[in-house]
């Protein structure tokens, strides 16, 4: 058992066990508070970059499954635990999460203070941090000193997308979903509804899109900051009004701006599968499953022809938006849950609906 380190870019030094990769890692620190699904949870291309802490204090119990994977790489810088279980049980486990981290080549580190460590975001907001080599004795003044002066690139969009499009073929509505560091989530409830659907990277352009016939298009999640991902604003630009589009997180992130709205970055973010979230239309409350550090910021929707449609009961941020004079809606939550609860998942046939709605977008294809 080797020794492993946490440095803060706060001088704050977690000293635990290390497990999966020897190597060292850096990130930006986060903690999600699922209780649950720490296998899509490390595998969902969102955490591109961060080191993520999960407040669950007992992890890898059930091991990691051959179904249970939201993208095939895991993305993520590496992972803080309080207790790490390696003999898990359950029917599914393929592995433990230990054997997968060594395989995946991703640093993780428990046997810490995970409350601790969670307080310390939730005062000071998202932490930049390092994680030592096992068995490296770090020197902690020289660590902080550079963590300090170091700006974490915040453009992952272009490392996680896919390289090349590639269909996943059905006999219902055509649709192109933007890839920009998808869960396979969203796939998977497209498929379920028989969706036609076409994969493509997040660079490809609106013409290039157009030219594939959509009845709708999919914006999926992604890593990183909004803004650094001019290429996909103007491709939206390009898209909006023409085709009914439905947004998730990043890919709603991506439509505010295009439409004229602006983003910020939230302290600590919502990272878990138990968010409130108050729908305006039918005033009913559903739990979200969330991973975002950034927000649409409403006041920037004055001028738009923006609607708030979701916002979160904890902290009053937009959860959702609609246009108000085409078919288009997004929402930061994950209405595929995977982790989470499903509460959300009738948005998928609202977007089916939508398509089908769209007399005129029909016609054009006809
Ligand atoms: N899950 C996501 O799509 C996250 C979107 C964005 N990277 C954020 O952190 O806000």
């Amino acid at each position: 058992m080797m020794k492993r380190s946490l440095i803060l870019e706060t001088g704050d030094v977690f000293i635990g066990t290390a497990f999966g990769s020897v190597e060292a890692s850096e990130g930006e620190v986060v903690f999600t508070t699922g209780m649950t699904g720490y296998q899509e949870t490390l595998s969902d291309p969102s955490y591109c970059g961060q080191i993520v802490t999960m407040t669950y204090p007992l992890i890898g119990n059930y091991g990691i499954n051959r179904d249970d994977f939201e993208s095939i790489e895991p993305a993520i810088k590496g992972l803080v635990v309080r207790e790490l279980t390696d003999t898990p049980s359950n029917f599914r486990s393929d592995a433990t999460l230990n054997e997968l981290f060594v395989l995946k080549n991703i640093p993780g580190i428990e046997g810490i203070d995970t409350r601790k460590l969670t307080r310390i975001i939730r005062e000071l907001g998202s932490v930049k941090g390092v994680l030592s080599a096992a068995g490296e004795e770090v020197n902690v003044d020289e660590v902080v000193a550079k963590l300090k002066n170091t700006t974490f690139r915040t453009d992952q969009v272009e490392q996680v997308s896919t390289k090349r499009p590639y269909p996943s073929p059905g006999r219902g509505k055509r649709v192109v979903l933007v890839d920009f560091g998808m869960k396979h989530g969203i796939l998977r409830e497209l498929n379920k509804r028989d969706c036609d659907v076409m994969v493509v990277p997040y660079n490809t352009t609106a013409e290039q899109i157009m030219a594939i016939y959509p009845d709708g298009i999919m914006l999926s999640n992604g890593p990183g900051d909004p803004k650094d991902v001019p290429e996909a604003i103007e491709m939206l630009q390009g898209l909006i009004g023409k085709i009914p589009i439905f947004g998730i997180c990043l890919g709603h992130q991506l439509f505010a701006l295009a439409s004229g709205g602006d983003t910020f970055k939230l302290k600590f973010g919502h990272r878990g599968a138990n968010h409130p979230v108050k729908d305006l239309e039918s005033g009913r409350t559903e739990i979200t499953s969330q991973n975002h550090g950034y927000a649409v910021d409403e006041e920037s929707l004055k001028g738009t022809r923006l609607k708030v449609t979701h916002i979160a009961l904890n902290d009053g941020t937009v959860e959702g938006l609609a246009h108000l004079d085409v078919p288009a809606f997004t929402v930061q939550y994950h209405p595929e849950a995977s982790p989470g609860p499903e509460d959300s998942n009738h948005l998928f046939d609202r977007f089916i609906e939508l398509m089908n709605a769209n007399v005129k977008g029909e016609k054009q294809h006809a």
